[in-house]
């Protein structure tokens, strides 16, 4: 569905300039929730508003729907924006109309005529749980339900690509998980591609299929959020996870002192609430400690990830490795 290819963008302002992204390829498919996470000025603003071209880059082409954007006229860009929806952290609401105004302002851009923008319009708000609070002004509202505005105006125009910046971050974490179970619902409903930018791995790991890490205008992680959670490869993306409390190296301070042999245990869906280890010390006659473990959920997936310590007869230790291999549980040996 979005294809960037090799983008730089470069900022000059008196006397600096900054590098906001240095060569990114990236590639989201089709009716996917895709998150692109990263620090404080890493570039994430900038990617995101490359995709509707609200920034063009400086070098490099954008591709969505198969169409290079990068090579549009003025004219064809314009038509091509009325197909991408977008949600801001502030929500941008006009203060002086009603809801019900706010989410036909983009259809009337479009030339549509009135009955059709109120069918539409009423249409997404009752997607969005506001078919009763039409007739209210933005100060009449919650933040969530302002941003409910938001999200009803963003699909106004029925687009096949909703881009969601910060779309969370000025609300309460229960608005947080309301609006994101929205998003969710949208996208299966709907089967739009949603791309959301975010601090936050929470958000991440609610809503996201796959995830981008950006640190200083550089992709420096990109993958399904289950692997990148079970098993982060770059430094930022570790501290972030460690940071909202997945720690994969907590367990390095339990170690020493600690008998017998270690290994990270890895599971996915079913896996994650069979009683294997408590099968498996039975079975085999070993002593298990758990010296650190995590358990969640993915979007709908559980998973989980365990460190033991792993005592007993060294052939046991063996059959171990393989009994839970053969029940889908990944496992890497930390320390023999
Ligand atoms: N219009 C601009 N002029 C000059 N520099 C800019 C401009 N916009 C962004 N930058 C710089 O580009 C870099 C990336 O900024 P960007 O806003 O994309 O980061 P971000 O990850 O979205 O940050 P935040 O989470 O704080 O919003 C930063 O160093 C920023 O100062």
């Amino acid at each position: 569905m979005i294809r960037l290819k090799n983008i730089h963008k470069t900022y000059h302002s008196p006397g600096r300039v900054s590098h906001a992204l240095a060569g990114v390829d990236l590639h989201i498919r089709q009716g996917e929730v895709f998150g692109i996470i990263g620090r404080s000025g890493a570039g994430k603003s900038t990617l995101i508003r490359m995709l509707n071209l609200l920034e063009h880059p400086t070098q490099g082409e954008v591709w969505v729907g198969g169409q290079n954007i990068t090579a549009m006229s003025d004219a064809q860009l314009r038509r091509f924006r009325h197909g991408v929806g977008m949600v801001f952290q502030h929500f941008n609401l006009l203060r002086s109309r009603t809801v019900l105004d706010n989410v036909c302002f983009p259809l009337r851009l479009t030339g549509m005529a009135r009955r059709e923008q109120l069918q539409r319009a009423y249409e997404v708000l009752e997607l969005v749980g506001l078919t009763d609070h039409a007739a209210k002004y933005p100060r009449q509202l919650s933040g969530g339900q302002q941003q409910r505005v938001g999200i009803a105006r963003a699909l106004a125009n029925r687009p096949e690509l909703l881009l969601c910046d910060e779309a969370t971050s000025a609300l309460d974490p229960e608005t947080t998980q309301s609006i994101l179970r929205l998003l969710l619902d949208i996208n299966s409903r709907l089967g739009i591609t949603i791309v959301l930018i975010t601090h936050g791995m929470d958000v991440i790991r609610s809503v996201c299929d796959r995830v981008a890490v950006i640190d200083a205008g550089f992709l420096v992680e990109v993958g399904d959020v289950l692997d990148v959670f079970l098993h982060p490869t770059h430094p930022v993306t570790q501290s972030l996870l460690s940071e909202s409390g997945v720690d994969a190296e907590g367990w390095r301070s339990m170690a020493e002192g600690i008998e017998g042999k270690l290994i990270r245990l890895s599971f996915r869906g079913d896996a994650t609430v069979q009683p294997m280890l408590s099968r498996a010390s039975r079975e085999l006659a070993l002593d298990l400690s758990i010296l650190q473990g995590a358990v969640g959920r993915i979007k709908d997936t559980p998973y989980g990830q365990l460190v033991i310590a792993v005592n007993g007869d060294v052939q046991a230790q063996e059959q171990l490795a393989g009994l839970l291999a053969g029940e889908g549980v990944e496992c890497e040996v930390l320390r023999p």
